[in-house]
């Protein structure tokens, strides 16, 4: 065991170990020296010794003694330098987006995302979530807009920037803030210029969300996987940084260390020196070759259940015959894990965090007809899920891919209930599943008793605006659509736009009635990085009106609601998935091989797009 984890330390993570202790130092120093190796008292050890033995679990207080091995502390990786014994306090910083109801959703989800990174403390998050405090935050303008550019070097504009630093200083005082989250993403030189502005660590959405999964990985297959993709992102964050003396090196944005920017190979003079290999190539080496052990390891895992799947689908079940496998997906927050507790009655961890699960689990349930399968609850999704996480996941999200059937759980008392439905689609078309299953899928409306309150609440008039405007008249509401919608048709066909008038009459002949509002503008869309006008219909109806619009679809889909905490649905959902797996179209072919191909996620921005439709 002890070889195991000695072997996990690359040099490039002893090194890390002793240049932790400054808030702007990184955990994955690059230095062309390594130091003896320390004993590893920083990074992940305070916490994970307690996690050796067993481990209380929220919500339910079932206990799971975790084999040491899967415990065993995989160091990982942080992003930015920060003390692990504490939540870090983060500014939040969110470019503007229009309509106001999707900067509402954005900057929601940007406050939970900061809220969310916390490690457990044997088990357990420290803090209750929603006992947290919101954390600070400015809306500024974004540089994606359609007047503005997003500017290559600090990627707000100078006057943005420096806004952004008397905030910073007004709370400084107060010793308020430890980073810097803005909610886009940014490019390595982007991210080191406004730390060097800020004089604080800077962390982008990518950043800050491989971060969470490192934060919350249990298991070792997921902290091996969160670390890969942490190496992954810093991999592609080498940028050229001055040190203290003014000398240049490469590092990650924020690491100030003094290397020389020459080749160090043979330390000559004259036409000799740079002989040999550059800092850049040795850190990238360093990266390279922990990033081979740690793939090593993955396959091991992916291995293992491969061969778990093979030997379950061949004699899983209890009549000794074949064992379906349900992969339960959807966006992060989207209540996953409290179904498939509820349908198997087992208690899985369950949190308002972004990002509670990482670590895969199965649960069996028996179905109506009697028959057993298993649920496998999996990680959630967000938009712009880093590319680095779903290539590292891929041990993890294979199990979606081979799963039997999905089940699609969505929010449905999200606000942005479709965008995060588009964002679903996106990814598990990335990591591989197939057009039928995607087609075969069961889309589940969970938390309705949400929305079935706020109609209460409606009723009583005390309920939020947005609601109101919902669910005030749905007869006006019909009216008016109908009414926008011929005038949005007839503007385009003076446009003579006769692709978006095809596809507008196509969705309205099934049931879909598309609607536009003035202040959707395209600018705003454009930053969705949607351009035809086909995107621009379908993402307006879809954000104005989200879960009226999100209704419609679901009806069309023929999908069912839920709400995992009362039980509504529940039945139905087992009938359903019964249903499906019994009938022809889900092709439980039983491949008795273990899943060998390589595996790679397809990033075609095609495929995105389409699935955006
Ligand atoms: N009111 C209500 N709350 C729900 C329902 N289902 C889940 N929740 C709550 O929603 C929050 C998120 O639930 P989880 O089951 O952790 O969601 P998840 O999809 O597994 O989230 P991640 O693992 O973070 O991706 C928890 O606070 C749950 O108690 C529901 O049907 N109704
Ligand atoms: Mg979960």
């Amino acid at each position: 065991m002890l070889r195991a984890i000695s072997r996990l330390r690359s040099p490039l993570q002893s090194l890390s170990h002793s240049h932790l202790p400054a808030l702007w130092s990184t955990s994955l120093k690059l230095l062309p020296t390594p130091p003896p190796p320390p004993p590893p008292p920083l990074l992940r050890t305070p916490w994970a010794a307690p996690f050796s033995s067993s481990r209380k679990r929220k919500g339910g207080g079932e206990e799971r003694e975790e084999s040491k091995e899967e415990e065993d502390a995989v160091p990982g990786v942080f992003i930015f330098g920060r003390d692990p014994q504490r939540p870090p306090r983060l500014f939040v910083v969110q470019p503007r987006l229009r309509p106001d109801s999707v900067l509402d959703s954005k900057l929601s989800e940007a406050l939970n995302l900061a809220k969310s990174l916390e490690e457990h403390r044997e088990g357990f998050f420290q803090e209750d979530f929603a006992s947290k405090e919101v954390p600070p935050h400015t809306v500024v303008q974004n540089p994606a807009g359609r007047s503005a550019k997003a500017h290559a070097d600090t990627y707000f504009g100078p006057g943005t920037v420096d806004n952004i630093k008397i905030h910073l200083k007004a709370i400084e005082s107060e010793d308020l803030v430890d980073a810097v989250f803005v909610n886009a993403i940014l490019s390595g030189i982007q991210q080191r210029n406004l730390e060097v502005a800020w004089e604080k660590p800077v962390l982008d959405r990518v950043g800050l969300i491989i971060e969470i999964f490192n934060a919350h990985a249990e298991t070792k297959e997921a902290k091996l996987q969160s670390e890969l993709a942490a190496l992954m992102y810093k991999r592609s964050r080498l940028v050229r940084v001055r040190g203290p003396h003014g000398r240049l090196t490469f590092g990650m944005s924020g690491e100030a260390e003094v290397v020389s920017g020459r080749g160090r190979g043979s330390g000559g003079r004259g036409f000799i020196s740079g002989a040999g290999e550059t800092e850049l190539q040795l850190q990238r080496r360093r990266i390279q070759e922990r990033r081979n052990q740690l793939l090593a390891q993955i396959e091991e895992v992916r291995r293992t259940r491969a061969v778990q799947r093979s030997a379950r689908r061949r004699h899983g079940g209890s009549d000794g015959r074949g064992l379906a496998t349900v992969a339960v997906v959807g966006y992060t927050n989207a209540g996953k894990s409290t179904l498939v507790s509820a349908l198997s009655s087992s208690d899985l961890y369950r949190d308002d965090r972004l990002f509670a699960t990482v670590d895969p689990r199965l649960r069996s349930v028996i179905l109506p007809s009697g028959k057993k399968a298993l649920l496998s609850d999996t990680v959630g999704f967000i938009s712009d899920l880093p590319v680095q996480l779903v290539e590292a996941f891929h041990a993890t999200l294979e199990e979606v891919v081979e799963a039997d059937l999905l089940v699609h759980v969505l929010d449905s008392s999200a606000p942005n209930i479709h965008e995060q439905r588009s964002s679903v689609l996106v990814v598990l078309r990335q990591i591989g599943v197939s057009q039928e299953k995607i087609e075969n899928m069961i889309e589940v409306w969970n938390k309705i008793d949400l929305l079935n309150k706020n109609d209460e609440t409606d009723a009583q008039g005390e309920i939020l605006v947005e609601c109101r405007e919902e669910n005030a008249d749905k007869e006006e509401s019909e009216a008016l659509k109908e009414e926008e919608y011929t005038q949005m048709q007839e503007a385009r066909e003076e446009e003579a736009l006769p692709e978006a008038h095809n596809i507008s009459a196509s969705n309205q002949s099934s049931g879909l009635h598309l609607n536009e509002d003035a202040s959707c503008s395209e600018s705003s869309l454009m930053h969705e990085g949607l351009e035809s006008d086909e995107s621009l219909q379908i993402k307006c109806y879809s954000k104005l009106e989200p879960k009226f619009s999100a209704r419609i679809e679901y009806e069309a889909a023929k999908s069912v609601e839920t709400s995992a905490i009362t039980g509504t649905g529940l039945r139905e959902l087992l009938s359903l998935i019964d249903e499906k797996l019994n009938d022809g179209k889900t092709a439980l072919k039983r491949s008795y091989e273990p899943f060998d191909r390589k595996w790679r996620p397809s990033y075609n921005i095609e495929t995105s797009k389409a699935a955006e439709l």
